[in-house]
């Protein structure tokens, strides 16, 4: 069946904060369809055209469609000429989420998918970046071209329409052109990629910055403090990430430094929450116990940690994160002994 209405068939799989965000904004010139995992939520965004559990408050399109139902997506998508889907989960649900979108592939007969994941870390047990997780769920399928969507966004400010600009990082000319048409216009601006690892890498090691930054807010640091990580964590990722094959120059864009800034200073960050929570005193089991949103870089800032030792590549302040999160070092020591660090020469 040809593709009739204008505009592009786009579904966001996974119905959190950022998924929406994403499926209201592209729902306002395609056509569009949310996946929620849980029924119940799915009818909810569907009756009270409202995601109360992710976006309070917020009011998303009306031909908006949200469905629990992978069929219903795949329904959608199949026979129109340029489809696109969204991967709007975690990292831990990146490699299931590939899997069902492999095999809905392959059930709907569909000879052609972008498919572009938002998520921002690396899997915690094998360290892997989601476009390894992605590669070895889509092997052995056709049609599918692949590509991350990043860049310094909260889901808040995007669903309120506020300004953006984002990354599409691909190897795929005509997937960077897919997804810039899903969104770019309005308040949000596209730009292209071809440094996945690049882009994948800032994404992951933004947040555990983030956590370090809201540490040392927690703290009562200061703002030479926060200015001295967000540099330093800068060249942390530069180096993990040129290890591992990034150019050097994306860490200076959007989804390097961008996305660095935006999330160590703006207390929209679910990351930068944690920090300053623990900053002030509370444990981390008390702290995520009372959230209802992922903060990827606790989960991930482990993962980062052994990846680096592996390449040998020094990441003190991922370390520094790692011993105040889980070993129990006090916030204060951990500061302490990253400024009892020996003298080195700057860019190194
Ligand atoms: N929020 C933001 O501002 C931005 C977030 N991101 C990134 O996007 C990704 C998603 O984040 P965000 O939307 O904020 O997260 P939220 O915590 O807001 O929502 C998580 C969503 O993923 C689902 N989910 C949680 N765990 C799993 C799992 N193991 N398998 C499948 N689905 C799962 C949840 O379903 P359920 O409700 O059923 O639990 C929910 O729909 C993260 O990697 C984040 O770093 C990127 C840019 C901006
Ligand atoms: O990635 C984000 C903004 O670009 C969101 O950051 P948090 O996950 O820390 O809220």
């Amino acid at each position: 069946m040809a593709d009739m209405a204008p505009g592009l068939r786009v579904a966001v799989l996974g119905a959190g904060s950022w998924g929406t965000a994403l499926a209201a904004a592209c729902a306002r010139g395609h056509a569009t369809m949310l996946w929620a995992r849980r029924p119940e939520l799915a009818r909810r965004i569907a009756d009270t055209r409202e995601n109360a559990d992710y976006l309070p408050g917020v009011a998303l399109p009306q031909d908006l469609r949200c469905t629990s139902d992978l069929d219903d997506l795949f329904g959608h998508l199949s026979g129109a000429e340029r489809p696109l889907l969204i991967l709007g989960v975690p990292v831990a649900g990146m490699e299931q989420a590939c899997r069902e979108v492999a095999a809905g592939v392959v059930r709907h007969g569909m000879g052609d998918l972008a498919v572009a994941w938002t998520c921002k870390g690396l899997d915690a047990d094998t360290g892997r970046l989601p476009h390894a997780i992605a590669e070895a769920a889509f092997a052995g399928t056709a049609g599918i071209s692949t590509g991350v969507l990043s860049g310094p966004s909260f889901a808040r400010e995007v669903a309120r329409g506020l300004p953006v600009a984002l990354t599409i990082a691909s190897a795929s000319a005509e997937l960077r052109g897919r997804v810039t048409e899903a969104l770019h216009g309005g308040a949000i601006r596209v730009y292209g990629s071809e440094d996945i690892v690049g882009v994948e890498v800032g994404g992951a090691v933004k947040n555990i910055m983030a956590i370090a930054c809201g540490i040392g807010d927690g703290l009562g640091m200061g703002a030479n403090a926060r200015a001295a990580l967000i540099t330093r964590g800068l060249a942390e990722m530069t180096r993990l990430g040129v290890a591992l094959g990034a150019q050097a120059d994306t860490f200076s864009g959007l989804t390097g430094l961008g996305d660095l800034i935006l999330t160590a200073t703006g207390d929209l960050s679910r990351n930068r929450h944690v920090g300053l929570e623990i900053g002030r005193g509370r444990s981390l089991d008390e702290i995520l116990g009372d959230m209802t949103q992922v903060a990827e870089g606790v989960r991930c800032a482990p993962a980062v940690r052994d990846l680096a030792r592996r390449c040998g590549i020094e990441m003190p302040i991922t370390e520094a994160v790692c011993a105040v999160l889980f070993d129990r070092v006090p916030p204060a020591q951990a500061v302490s002994r990253l400024l009892a660090r020996d003298p080195k020469v700057e860019g190194n």
